[in-house]
């Protein structure tokens, strides 16, 4: 059903993106400030910052008392409250970045090439809170699917899992888990691993080359819709050989005419990646299958899919 009847939603979120992306609201949540101190803080223009915090006061984001502006209860839930039901953190910067590449979708559209984008550290914390945002919810259910009938202690490959949100909640049930990422993001979640957490880090681009086995559980969690068809083919072959014999395969994303969510979210990836989009449950079943993989199978996780296939 066409919905555009809110015009102003993308410029509130795009304001509040913008103070927390630059450290306007990590200032004031630390202690309350004047716009001179704010300005001078966070080397900013005087005119805009006015702009933006008048704009945010007018919003319910901050308060203004004399000359001091604070952060309102509301804010602080919605970004520093993990306990508040209305906390999202800073997977709100995740947002504000991805729209970013959004806007240029007429330039997409000609070109078929996503605009270009770098990424700061703010960045990638961003990115990680908004990985994690979703993962607390059906962790559980997912942990099951994926390590159901595996041998104790299995060993897992999990590709692309830097947030840590399934590595975690596995190693919690006794797997012995791998996690393959990038170097930057290994290299921030590396600090945040627990004494005792049975989960070790090697950095490394999986289009290049996968940590060699033997795994009883390779985990492939929203990697797929980041890239197209041949470098999924080459991953899953590669994955292939990384199994023990009977090992597993498990693929965790939004599959293309099984989840309502597909659609859109595949414009998503053609804004933000090069050859990624949202793939149907015949397609996977396919790559999977010239990969050398049998008994492939879809489970149904709220509104997103697992695939698992066994190693034949
Ligand atoms: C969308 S996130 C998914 C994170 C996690 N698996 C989950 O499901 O919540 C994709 C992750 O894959 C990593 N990644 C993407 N391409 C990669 C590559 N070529 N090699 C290694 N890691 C990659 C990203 O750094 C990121 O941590």
């Amino acid at each position: 059903m066409p919905n555009l009847k809110n015009l102003m939603a993308p410029q509130e979120m795009l304001v509040a993106g913008a103070a927390l992306k630059t450290g306007i609201f990590d200032f004031l949540y630390e202690k309350p400030a004047t716009l001179e101190e704010l300005a001078q803080a966070l080397s900013m223009d005087f005119r805009a910052l006015w702009t933006v915090t008048e704009a945010l006061i007018a919003l319910g984001y901050l308060t203004k008392d004399q000359e001091q502006m604070t952060l309102t209860s509301e804010a602080k839930d919605l970004f520093y409250n993990t306990h508040s039901e209305n906390y999202i953190g800073y997977s709100l910067i995740h947002t504000f970045n991805v729209t970013k590449s959004w806007t240029q979708l007429p330039e997409t559209l000609k070109t078929g090439k996503p605009p270009e984008r770098l990424r700061d550290q703010q960045d990638i914390k961003g990115f990680m809170a908004a990985m994690g945002k979703y993962a607390g919810q059906i962790s559980h259910e997912l942990v099951k699917i994926c390590l159901a009938d595996l041998p104790e202690k299995p060993r897992v490959l999990d590709l692309g899992g830097g947030p840590l949100n399934y590595a975690r909640p596995m190693a919690r049930a006794g797997a012995m888990v791998t996690v393959q990422d990038v170097p930057e993001v290994c290299a921030v979640m590396q600090k945040t691993l627990l004494p005792g957490e049975n989960i070790v880090f090697v950095p490394g681009d999986f289009t290049e080359g996968v940590v060699k086995g033997p795994f009883d559980l390779a985990f492939l969690g929203n990697i797929c819709h980041i890239y197209g068809e041949k470098e999924n083919c080459t991953l899953f072959h590669r994955v292939h050989g990384s199994l023990g014999s009977g090992g597993r395969i498990a693929i965790f994303d939004l599959v293309r005419g099984a989840s309502p969510r597909a659609e859109l979210f595949a414009v998503n990836m053609l804004v933000n990646t090069q050859t990624g989009g949202t793939w149907t449950f015949e397609q996977y079943s396919r790559w999977l299958e010239q990969a050398g993989f049998g008994n492939v199978t879809m489970h149904q996780v709220q509104d997103r899919q697992i695939i698992t296939a066994e190693r034949n």
